[in-house]
């Protein structure tokens, strides 16, 4: 899995999920029905035929059932893996995510099949150059109320022929095609009948050169060969030019035109997408809307020969283009909110006010959040990408590096080799630029980097540090680098070990300590927590406007003041049952339930009270928000927030 899928939120996987369910339903059900309906009058037209009709139908309608199979299969897991109370990032959830993301892929390799199956069938017809084809096609048509020697076709003009249907009622279909076989001739005549159905305008666009003796005799056919040649140029693009220029006589076949051509693009975003590893933003978004032309395509297929929709082609079509175009909007919407960090954008906004909004310049791999964006410059900047890194330093002539990304600790423990190239690797990278432009860096470190053989209750800042994550370890590493270029090359190195983080308007980003954001949203919005660690859990904690003051505190303290690199830097500590009394001071209803998982064993290893008397003596460090305060500022907040 990629690290970006893991820095998904939930409801873009609903909507990825939701979008599909569109999509898989109306292609499923669309081939079923043909499956139904020629099957049966495959039947009737007698073995030959109803061998080679029917496998060859079911044959293509096989990757639907499988898809619809799969899918809901995969829904199932991702509705699982979604539910309000879990987060993704927890280690028990790695084998979740595994199994969803061999579901996930499946899905759409399936899907690509079935829409290659789908070209093939309608669009292609060469591939399928046999009498079984036009056995299909002799039975579609049939099925729609026509008798084989119902159809005639007679030369009305020197380009055009006009084959009029008699059934119910005459249509006058122009067609304008380039049929070179039986089957083609069969499928195409197939199209025609299927749309005249209620209508009683042109509406086929097709040049005819040759038409076989076999589909003449099948479907009774005459035509007068000769001028069905001329023209040939001339009346496909005359087709086209008709085609665009009325958006409301578009039916079902225009628009399937569109499967062919987004098919295509989406079998190549697919290719895209597996070669870059790590999908972008404009990757998804082009992805999905894709997605969801081919699903509006199928969907207005499927719909067209319904009988309310028959005459109504226009309200189908406007529908269909509603469906598709707010599709695509809600994908970019959500695709451009912001999955910036929890700690990054709010110290930006902070540097900002101080220094100036163009002084400050926030970096990311993904599209800032609106308010982000608009209080500053943003830029794009992989800190794996060395090169980039020192061209962004030179360009904007930057002194000071406040390196934030990271992969939390619970995310990090399910991905070990990401979390040390993240964590690890890039430190690295950071460390050489600082040191190389001579530039200031600051790096925050955390309670995760200690473990259960350091003192827990209080922790100090000089102690054994052994701990059990690689998040820890890695912030270790930091730690530890960072004071050796201090002493070895001179290099402003600062840390502070945070405990864990709460915020009202940035969520966190899968850590141990997240459940302490968490249950302020939940108990809000439903009056119900559950908490995965034990009511007795202590942890050290501290209110986002507090940590943002210190980390600024900090940078701006003299380098003398400096006696360590890395202090410890907290405002409290207390257990998910203390927070939870605290809340219902606020929420009396609330009721907190105890499910322990996987993150518990980590917690068990953290420190439970934090002694940053260091900093305070050295750095002057004082924070303003304690349990109490910080609750009714966060209730107030989401309050407000959430309407309630
Ligand atoms: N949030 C907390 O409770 C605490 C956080 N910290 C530290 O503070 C820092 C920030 O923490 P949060 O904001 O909570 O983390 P977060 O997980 O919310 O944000 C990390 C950011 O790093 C970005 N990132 C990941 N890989 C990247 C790459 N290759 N190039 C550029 N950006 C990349 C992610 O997109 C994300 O925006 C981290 O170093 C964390 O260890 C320390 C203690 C507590
Ligand atoms: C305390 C942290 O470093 C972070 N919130 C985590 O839980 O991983």
């Amino acid at each position: 899995m990629k690290d970006s899928d893991r820095e998904f939120p939930r409801f873009w996987l609903l909507r990825l999920q939701l979008s599909s369910l569109l999509l898989v339903a109306t292609s499923g059900a669309w081939l079923y029905i043909r499956v139904l309906v020629r099957n049966d009058l495959v039947a009737a037209e007698g073995s030959e035929q109803q061998d080679g009709g029917g496998t060859f139908l079911w044959v293509s309608a096989l990757p639907s059932y499988a898809l619809v199979l799969v899918f809901l299969a995969g829904l199932g897991v991702t509705a699982y893996a979604c539910r309000p109370e879990s987060e993704f990032m927890v280690p028990e959830s790695k084998r979740r995510w595994l199994f969803y993301d061999c579901i996930w892929w499946p899905v759409h390799f399936l899907f690509s099949v079935q829409v290659l199956t789908y070209i093939c069938m309608d669009l292609v017809p060469w591939v399928f150059r046999s009498g079984k084809g036009a056995s299909c096609a002799c039975s579609e048509i049939q099925a729609f109320g026509f008798t084989k020697n119902s159809l005639i076709a007679s030369k009305t003009s020197q380009s055009n022929d006009t084959v009029s249907a008699f059934g119910n009622e005459t249509n006058v279909i122009n067609i304008y095609g380039d049929a070179v076989c039986a089957v083609d001739c069969a499928a195409y005549l197939c199209r025609c009948v299927l749309h005249s159905l209620g209508r009683t305008e042109t509406v086929f666009s097709l040049n005819i050169t040759t038409i076989s003796d076999d589909i003449r005799k099948m479907y009774g056919i005459r035509v007068d060969a000769e001028s069905t040649v001329a023209n040939v140029a001339n009346s496909t693009y005359g087709a086209f030019i008709n085609m665009a220029a009325s958006w409301e006589s578009w039916d079902g076949d225009d628009v399937a035109r569109m499967v062919q051509i987004s098919a295509v693009a989406l079998l190549t975003s697919h290719v895209m997408t597996w070669h870059h590893h790590r999908r972008q933003h404009l990757e998804f978004c082009l992805y999905w809307i894709l997605q969801t032309l081919s699903a509006s395509s199928l969907l207005t297929h499927l719909l067209q020969d319904t009988p309310f929709f028959r005459d109504k082609f226009a309200l189908t079509n406007s529908i269909v283009a509603f469906v598709c175009l707010a599709f695509i909007f809600m994908t970019l919407t959500v695709g451009y909110e912001g999955v910036q960090g929890q700690l990054g954008a709010p110290l930006a906004e902070e540097l900002r006010k101080k220094y100036g909004r163009d002084n400050v310049i926030a970096t990311g791999r993904r599209f800032p959040d609106e308010e982000l964006a608009a209080s500053g410059p943003y830029k794009f900047l992989d800190v794996m990408n060395m090169d980039m890194m020192r061209q962004f330093v030179v360009d904007h002539r930057i002194d000071w590096v406040v390196h934030f990304s990271a992969l939390l600790s619970v995310i990090g423990e399910s991905n070990v080799p990401l979390a040390i190239q993240i964590n690890i690797e890039s430190v690295h990278n950071m460390l050489e630029l600082c040191k190389n432009y001579n530039l200031r860096l600051f790096l925050p470190s955390t309670i995760g980097a200690f473990g259960p053989t350091s003192p827990r209750n209080p922790t100090p800042d000089l102690c054994i540090q052994r701990p059990r994550t690689i998040y820890g370890v890695a912030k270790v590493h930091a730690e530890l680098m960072g004071e050796y270029y201090n002493h070895r090359f001179g290099l402003d190195f600062r840390s502070a070990r945070f405990p864990g983080v709460i915020s009202a308007d940035t969520m966190p980003g899968g850590g141990t300590t997240d459940y302490a954001v968490a249950i302020f949203h939940d108990a809000i919005q439903t009056g119900k927590f559950e908490c995965y660690l034990r009511p007795d859990t202590r942890l050290p904690m501290m209110y986002l406007p507090d940590c943002i003051r210190a980390t600024v505190e900090m940078l701006e303290a003299p380098d003398e003041d400096w006696k360590l690199r890395t202090y410890n830097i907290t405002a409290m500590s207390f257990t998910p049952e203390e927070i939870a009394e605290e809340l219902k001071k606020h929420i009396p209803d609330l009721e907190v339930t105890y499910k322990p998982d996987d993150r518990q064993q980590i917690a068990d290893t953290w420190p439970e009270v934090f002694d940053d008397s260091g900093a305070r003596k050295d750095l002057g460090w004082k924070h303003e928000y304690d349990l109490p305060k910080m609750v009714e500022t966060m209730v107030t907040r989401l309050r407000k927030k959430y309407g309630k």
